[in-house]
């Protein structure tokens, strides 16, 4: 009966009517914004979808999904749905809004049949506080929410330096070591004390920002080989959620190479060099201190060896904490060796590598989680007697962790036995520590190994082998 420029001219002035009295506001937030995907749409999608949101829905209706190799469960709202949601005491709702789409309009790629988008509804006094910091917000939530559920890589640097297809200089692989900190058989305290300082670590931007130190942190994890210095490294990066970065020093022909290395890594990863005293002559900037223009160079304004196809200390030294180091943030620098007084006191000077980890022999702590994890066993199920002789045995046996964990593997099936053997071979190892001890003591050789350790330990700044450690695990104590 009406035109449709009258019923037109209607609907607009009711809106407004309508729009005068209430006291909410509404915001669109369309998937397809023009051509381009809204990526607020995306992170509100996600937002919406974590768990503490999830309380708060009142529909009965969900859509679960479960993305290839995630291991977690995420719903969205069904067609239509709204939910609840509460951001320091202010409630909003949300909508989700599915219309189907008219007419196909021109575009340079195909537009999806169905338009989608959400509808925030929110009173009227809140529409400023909404607008600066609840969008913000959804979207931090949402960027965490994708590094969680997202598949983590392991990283290796190609071999001589080459680029793969995209430029890239890391060649990426699905990353899904098992380690936990739970399975990581070492002192409690000291693993304590390393998880507190990573969730420090995390939790603490503003901290760095606000004494003008770079958001990164340095490990050094030392010890005999088989102690789980790897298998900390997986845990690391499976507590954090961070990628790894494996640099293959070997395959760095310079700093300069290794500097653009660093450039392309991302944030919230692990950068690892393993074996670092195999990998690189580490003793050579003492050898060039005293030539003019070192540290010029070592910052990239040149070539430090003349040849320009090694690396160098003081190259990689800039790596881990030259300007060139804050080109991303949130990153951990890890390196191991299996030996520490091997290595420059200008690598091991505190502010490099932050926190010194000696990961040693099998303790009776250690024992006791790799007897958990491989044969499950619980506090209290073995006899007193068992644990009384492990106790006794286990420091002077100088077993390695990974040992043990063979010895375990192999009896697995037949739990006494296992133990039994596990003891055994311990004892077995107490008894060669003791003779070997007695040997060197008669051959008076005892307290010095070789003519080179001994020189070492003069060249040292610390003194002697010993005393590095000890001085060490202060560092790493407090
Ligand atoms: N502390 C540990 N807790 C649990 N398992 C361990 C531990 N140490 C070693 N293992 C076991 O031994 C294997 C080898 O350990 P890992 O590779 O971590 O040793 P590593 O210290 O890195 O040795 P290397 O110095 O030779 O690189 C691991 O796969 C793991 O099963
Ligand atoms: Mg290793």
């Amino acid at each position: 009966v009406f035109p449709p420029e009258l019923r037109f001219a209607v609907t607009k002035h009711l809106n407004r009517l309508f729009q005068l009295f209430s006291s909410f506001c509404y915001f669109d937030i369309t998937e397809i914004d023009g051509v381009n995907t809204n990526e607020l749409y995306n992170s509100v999608h996600l937002y919406l979808t974590s768990s503490s949101s999830s309380s708060s829905v009142t529909s009965n209706r969900l859509n679960l999904t479960r993305s290839t190799n995630s291991s977690s469960t995420t719903f969205t709202l069904s067609n239509n749905d709204s939910t609840l949601d509460t951001f320091n005491t202010v409630t909003v709702l949300w909508e989700h809004v599915l219309t189907q789409r008219q007419t196909q309009t021109f575009a340079w790629r195909p537009m999806p049949e169905e338009k989608r988008g959400f509808t925030l509804r929110v009173k009227k006094k809140d529409k400023g506080f909404i607008l600066n910091s609840y969008l913000d917000h959804i979207t931090e939530t949402a960027n965490e929410i994708r590094r969680k559920n997202q598949d983590r890589f392991l990283y290796t640097n190609s071999k001589g330096g080459a680029m793969d297809s995209r430029g890239l200089p890391w060649e990426p692989v699905p990353f899904k070591h098992p380690s936990t900190f739970q399975t990581l058989a070492m002192d409690l305290v000291k693993k304590r004390e390393i998880m507190e300082d990573l969730k420090d670590f995390v939790e603490c931007e503003s901290f760095y920002k606000k004494t003008g130190r770079a958001w990164k942190r340095g490990y050094l994890l030392y010890g005999p080989p088989g102690t789980g210095k790897s298998s900390m490294i997986a845990a690391m990066a499976n507590y954090l959620g961070y990628d790894i970065y494996d640099l293959e020093l070997t395959e760095v022909r310079s700093n300069s190479e290794l500097r653009k290395l660093l450039m392309k890594t991302s944030s919230k990863s692990i950068i690892v060099i393993e074996d670092i005293d195999c990998s690189i002559n580490l003793k050579n900037r003492n050898n060039k201190e005293n030539k003019p223009g070192m540290m010029l160079t070592g910052f990239g304004l040149g070539n430090d060896e003349g040849s320009g196809d090694t690396i160098t200390l003081s190259g990689l030294l800039n790596f881990t904490d030259g300007l060139w180091s804050c080109c991303g943030s949130e990153r951990i620098f890890v390196f191991t060796t299996n030996h520490i007084e091997k290595l420059d006191h200008a690598l091991l000077r505190s502010g490099r590598m932050d926190m010194h980890v000696c990961m040693s022999y099998c303790t009776f702590d250690s024992v006791k989680i790799l007897l958990r994890n491989y044969l499950g066993y619980e506090e209290g199920d073995l006899s007193d007697d068992v644990l009384k002789e492990f106790e006794r045995v286990v420091d002077k046996a100088e077993i390695t962790p990974a040992d043990v964990s063979e010895c375990l593997i192999k009896n697995r099936r037949d739990k006494e036995r296992a133990v039994r053997e596990l003891l055994v071979e311990m004892k077995r190892r107490v008894e060669k520590n003791e003779n070997n001890g007695k040997l060197r003591g008669q051959n008076g050789s005892f307290n010095v190994a070789d003519e080179e350790e001994e020189k070492r330990a003069l060249d040292s700044p610390y003194g002697d082998k010993e005393e590095i450690e000890d001085s060490i695990c202060k560092n790493s104590e407090g």
